[in-house]
């Protein structure tokens, strides 16, 4: 069935609604979705209008006006259908099956000038059928923290959704995370698909492959097209989807990013990051630290992650078992560890202002470097960043000169360690030409910005704008993240 839909509407003075909606999900049918209707705020008050994400999809953030964002996503005036994508998946470790966009709905689709199908899904937007006892609404502060999650993890080079706008909405909500009664927004995602893991593991639950082979087909021509006409394409698919899967958890990893909530309802099918709720940047390297404050077991603590995306993909062979030989899906997971080191390594390796190093020096170097950072309990975003600081020249000359003009101070018993590190930082230098000395430096200042968005830096923005409704440092610190200061 196709569901009622407002049609494009070319002449609307509203940017956003004479943009070219495609009804690639809705056309697939509506065994995968629900029409809802979103909630009436009594306040629509703009916080974050994304204007990076306009040209990318035509249009020029001169044109739109505050008043634009505010009609299409705040009142969501001028468009339907609006989808409660269906989705289960595995929370904890545990099958739920009673999950689904219990607070969000597909926007609209829309082809950027990429050529790429992208969404625009919303946040806090309202109950759907799948709120359970929730009110379908998402906390100002929530709203604030995803907006900037995403802004920093995409100018770490994690591949990730991004916020295209945040509104406040004018309600009081209780939250038991948070003092309440406390603010509401509604916020509007940019994403390469909202389609999770979990989206197949319903289907699989329900025991349907035939919508599993039809929602697969969709996945492959819109998000894996150079795939589309290969002949073995399913498991080319499933083996593609674990390179992403495994380059994400490294980029989460180098950039020390916890997600926090790995269930399979928050992996996007494409491998994009999304959905970020109580996430934490590590302050310093500390492998089993926990960003939830219900996650008792350390489930997904900042270490796990790569080995519960692993697990998550080996999850998902169930659905698609119906489809892909089960040798190809087990031959494509067998390369996660593979795909994940190479990328981990050459991303601390960036950090560490190289691009490429002879192997055993790679090895050598990183695991002393997660020797000391775990031992000294310095910063883990401060080291790198003290790195790009204090470059110099001078570092060839002798190994006490490495780092000698930073101010961090390791713990007590760190030192041994320290000076191990030093040693071989400057021998690799000495092993280089000097000419590379420059290209080291610019490598250090581009990949360890200043600006980390560790948790009192949040709490910092967040108190000027509870105690009297100053945005302003909030827009000061997306600035500096957004150009990398
Ligand atoms: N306040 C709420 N009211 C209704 N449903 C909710 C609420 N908060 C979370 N949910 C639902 O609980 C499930 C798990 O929530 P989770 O926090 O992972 O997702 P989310 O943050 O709401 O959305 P997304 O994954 O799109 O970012 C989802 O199905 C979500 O829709
Ligand atoms: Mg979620």
């Amino acid at each position: 069935m196709t569901l009622a839909q407002t049609p494009n509407n070319k002449n609307s003075s509203n940017p956003f609604l004479s943009l070219n909606y495609e009804s690639a999900l809705e056309s697939l049918g509506d065994d995968y979705y629900d029409e809802v209707a979103p909630e009436e705020f009594p306040e629509h008050i703009l916080r974050w209008r994304n204007d990076a994400l306009l040209p990318p999809l035509g249009l020029d953030p001169q044109v739109v006006k505050d008043e634009d964002f505010i009609t299409a996503f705040g009142k969501f005036e001028g468009r339907k259908p609006f989808l409660a994508m269906r989705y289960h998946g595995y929370q904890f470790g545990d099958y739920n099956p009673l999950l689904g966009d219990g607070r969000g709905f597909l926007y609209g689709q829309v082809r950027g000038t990429d050529g790429q199908l992208y969404d625009f899904g919303t946040k806090g937007s309202g109950r759907t059928p799948y709120s359970r006892g929730g009110d379908g609404l998402l906390t100002l502060k929530g709203g604030v923290r995803e907006v900037l999650a995403a802004e920093a993890l995409h100018h770490l080079g994690v591949r990730t959704s991004r916020c295209l706008s945040m509104i406040e909405t004018g309600l009081s909500l209780w939250r038991g995370d948070e003092p309440s009664p406390t603010r509401s927004s509604v916020m509007v995602r940019m994403s390469n698909s909202h389609i999770r893991f979990g989206t197949f593991e319903r289907l699989h639950y329900l025991q349907r492959p035939d919508l599993t082979q039809k929602l697969l087909d969709h996945v492959i021509k819109e998000y894996y097209q150079h795939l589309d006409a290969q002949e073995n394409k399913y498991a080319l698919f499933y083996a593609e989807l674990v390179k992403r899967v495994a380059e994400l958890a490294a980029q989460w990893m180098a950039a020390g990013f916890c997600h926090a909530v790995l269930n399979t309802d928050n992996m996007s099918i494409t491998g994009e990051s999304f959905d970020y709720g109580p996430y934490a940047f590590i302050p310093h390297y500390n492998p089993y630290f926990i960003a939830a404050y219900f996650d008792y077991y350390g489930r997904y603590c900042y270490i796990h992650q790569p080995s519960v995306c692993q697990l998550n993909l080996e999850m998902l062979q169930e659905p698609f078992k119906a489809i892909i030989h089960k040798d190809d899906l087990k031959f494509g997971l067998s390369k996660f560890e593979e795909y994940y080191q190479a990328e981990y390594t050459s991303l601390m390796l960036k950090k560490l202002g190289f691009l490429e190093l002879p192997n055993p020096q790679t090895k050598e170097l990183l695991k002393l470097t997660i020797e000391f950072l775990t031992n000294s309990k310095v910063g883990y975003h401060e080291f790198f960043y003290e790195m790009a600081r204090t470059f110099s020249a001078k570092w060839r000359d002798e190994p006490g000169f490495v780092m000698n003009a930073s101010e961090l101070v390791p713990v007590p018993g760190a030192s041994g360690i320290f000076d191990d590190w030093c040693i071989l930082y400057h021998k690799i230098l000495n092993d280089l030409d000097g000419d590379r000395l420059p290209i080291i430096a610019k490598t250090l200042a581009f990949y360890n910005p200043k600006t980390a968005l560790l948790r009192p830096v949040i709490e910092s923005i967040w108190e000027p704008i509870v105690q009297e409704d100053n945005w302003q440092p909030f827009y000061d610190l997306v600035q500096k993240i957004q150009s990398r200061q």
